[in-house]
Formats: C-alpha cells, sequence, structure tokens
C-alpha cells in the first residue's frame, strides 16, 4: 500500500478514530461537566494519533553507510539488517558506499531502495570521478541522495558541494524522473546562536531548491553538523522546533500544501533507544541513520518510527480504515 492509498489510508485511519471517539465520548463521558468532557476529548484524539502532523505522509528511513564497510565480504551482514526491515508501513533506503552499489542492488528482497550518495549535475561524459543520474537509473535505482554534509565541507573534506551545485544536481535527478534525498543542517557555531540563525541557514540551503520541492520525489534529511557521529542527538523538542521551522520556511517560499506533504527526516546520531521519543514528534517524518545502520538496531528504528506514525492495523479504527481504503484503492 503505498503513495495515494497510504494517504487515503491515513485520512480513512483519522475519519475512523474521530467516528469512534466520538461515540466513546458519549457513551461513557456524556455527564460528565463541559470542560471535563471536552479535555477527555482532546485527550482521546491525541492519544489515538489524530493530533500527529503526518497526514498522510508515510515514514521514512535510509541508512547511510557513508565509506563503510572496508571489504566487500562484510556487506552480506550489512545487507541482513536492511532485509529485516518491514517495508509495509516506512520506505526505507540504503545508503551504500559507490563501489558497493551494484553489489547490494540485486540482493535487497524488501523495496527498500538503494540510493547512491552523490550524483553529477550533468550526466554522462567527460567527468572524471561522478557518477550520472542515468548510470544508476541503468542498474534499476530510482533515488539519489545528495547534499550531505560531510560533503559540503563540514567534516575536514574538501568542500564538494555548495547550495549552487546541489540545486544543479537536483534538477538534472528529478528530470531524470528519480527522487532525491536532500540533506541539509547547521553546524555547531550556528546552532548556538540559536534556532533563528538555524532556520536563517536552513532558508539560505533552501533558497536554490524551493521551487523543486515536490513531496512525491523529494524528501528533506535535516541533520544538524554537530549531531552528526557524535552521540549527541538534538533534543526531540529543538529536534521539531527546527523540523517545524523548516516547514513554515517551505510553506511560505513553496506553498503550504508542498509544507504539509513532503517529509522530513532526522539525522545525527538517531539509534534506537532515542529514535521512539523523537518518531513521536509530529514533524519528524523519519530518520537519516549513520552509524546505527550498520548495526541490527536499524531493524528497530524503523519499527519505532512506523508505530508511532503508522500504527499496525490491529485497532478497530486500523481495521476499519483499511477496509475503507480496500474499497477505494481497488
Ligand atoms: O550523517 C548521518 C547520516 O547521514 C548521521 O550519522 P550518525 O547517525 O552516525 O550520527
Amino acid at each position: 500500500m503505498r503513495g495515494r492509498c497510504f494517504f487515503f489510508y491515513g485520512l480513512a485511519h483519522r475519519a475512523s478514530v474521530v467516528i469512534v471517539t466520538v461515540i466513546i465520548t458519549a457513551v461513557f463521558a456524556q455527564d460528565l461537566p463541559g470542560e471535563v468532557f471536552g479535555a477527555r476529548f482532546s485527550w482521546l484524539l491525541r492519544s489515538s494519533g489524530v493530533g500527529a502532523a503526518a497526514m498522510g505522509r508515510r515514514p521514512v528511513v535510509g541508512g547511510n553507510w557513508k565509506c563503510n564497510p572496508d571489504s566487500v565480504s562484510k556487506l552480506d551482514d550489512l545487507i541482513k539488517n536492511i532485509n529485516a526491515c518491514d517495508t509495509s508501513r516506512c520506505d526505507v533506503y540504503v545508503c551504500p558506499s559507490t563501489l558497493h552499489v551494484p553489489y547490494v542492488v540485486p540482493k535487497i528482497k524488501n523495496k527498500a531502495l538503494v540510493t547512491p550518495q552523490d550524483c553529477n549535475p550533468k550526466g554522462c561524459g567527460a567527468f572524471t570521478g561522478s557518477m550520472a543520474v542515468a548510470q544508476m537509473k541503468d542498474l534499476k535505482m530510482k533515488q539519489v541522495m545528495i547534499g550531505h554534509s560531510e560533503r559540503r565541507g563540514e567534516f575536514g573534506i574538501f568542500k564538494m558541494d555548495d547550495d549552487a551545485t546541489l540545486a544543479a544536481k537536483l534538477k538534472c535527478v528529478l528530470d531524470a524522473g528519480m527522487s532525491c534525498v536532500y540533506c541539509i543542517g547547521e553546524p555547531k557555531e550556528v546552532r548556538e546562536k540559536g534556532l533563528s540563525a538555524t532556520l536563517a541557514l536552513m532558508d539560505v540551503q533552501l533558497k536554490q531548491v524551493y521551487s523543486m520541492l515536490d513531496p512525491a520525489k523529494v524528501v528533506l534529511a535535516y541533520e544538524p553538523v554537530w549531531a552528526i557521529g557524535t552521540g549527541l542527538t538534538a533534543t526531540p523538542e529543538d529536534a521539531q522546533a527546527t523540523h517545524k521551522g523548516i516547514r513554515d520556511l517551505i510553506a511560505k517560499n513553496a506553498s503550504p500544501a508542498v509544507a504539509a506533504a513532503i517529509r522530513i527526516q532526522y539525522g545525527g546520531s538517531a539509534n534506537a533507544k532515542n529514535a521512539p521519543e523523537l518518531s513521536a514528534q509530529p514533524d519528524i517524518d523519519g530518520f537519516l541513520v549513520g552509524g546505527a545502520s550498520l548495526k541490527p538496531e536499524f531493524v528497530d528504528i524503523v519499527k519505532a518510527i512506523s508505530d508511532a506514525k503508522a500504527p499496525p492495523v490491529r485497532s478497530l479504527t486500523g481495521r476499519l480504515a483499511m477496509v475503507a481504503t480496500r474499497l477505494c484503492c481497488r
């Protein structure tokens, strides 16, 4: 159940929750004073997931293996972690290093998308050392990640990308009909100046791509540079505030509809332990995972966001929504 059906299921589930909630509240709380009735009603709504801003946004988790592992002989174990993920309630992708991509592609068995870590903005031709989207498509890949801060010059490696080259790359990816994970994030010095400074930089990083943010084709990965590989995760509240701020920027500079539909992942020391709390934040739609994607706990991260955003169809409301979705998406 993907795309439109997932969106419909989201709406149908929430409609079912509202109907069931009204019935339960009416039956069990009809004699309560007005404000108590109202408080119980809104608690029921919130605890049922209706308040989540994840309306129709399918969760998405990526494993960025970066420049790992050091030997092809270690790939099978890592691939096992990806194949162990349940992709029925969450989109999953994996970013192997360039040399390993062709090995990994045929071994993925659960619809996780093999997503290279970069592409060039031109295509095939005399571009030594780069990869073209046409080559990726030929190898049956549908998605590419660009703009990681480790390529934007934030990690002691020289600057390989900037906002202008990344805008050209995104255009190239979209023109080829592929989808894109587009990374943004602020360094520590900017975060220390506060949320407004952080969002001002996010605006700079997004300025040249606002018009290309098609929610069906682009996933944003917000990765604060100071949280990458450091064990320092943004608090759920800080991450939520930044994700919400990014969504507001998109509402202003693209459109409210794009802002509501586009998925924004959090990245930076995400792991199985902190994933449940981060997943509970309404504007966090998934994770881009580095270190923990090299471990079996990657599966638990996928499960955490799936449980938070797309509960399994065990509940009465889930079943009602599933019936409605089956009828309408046949
Ligand atoms: O850079 C990241 C993913 O792209 C995050 O890396 P860590 O999860 O290791 O902090």
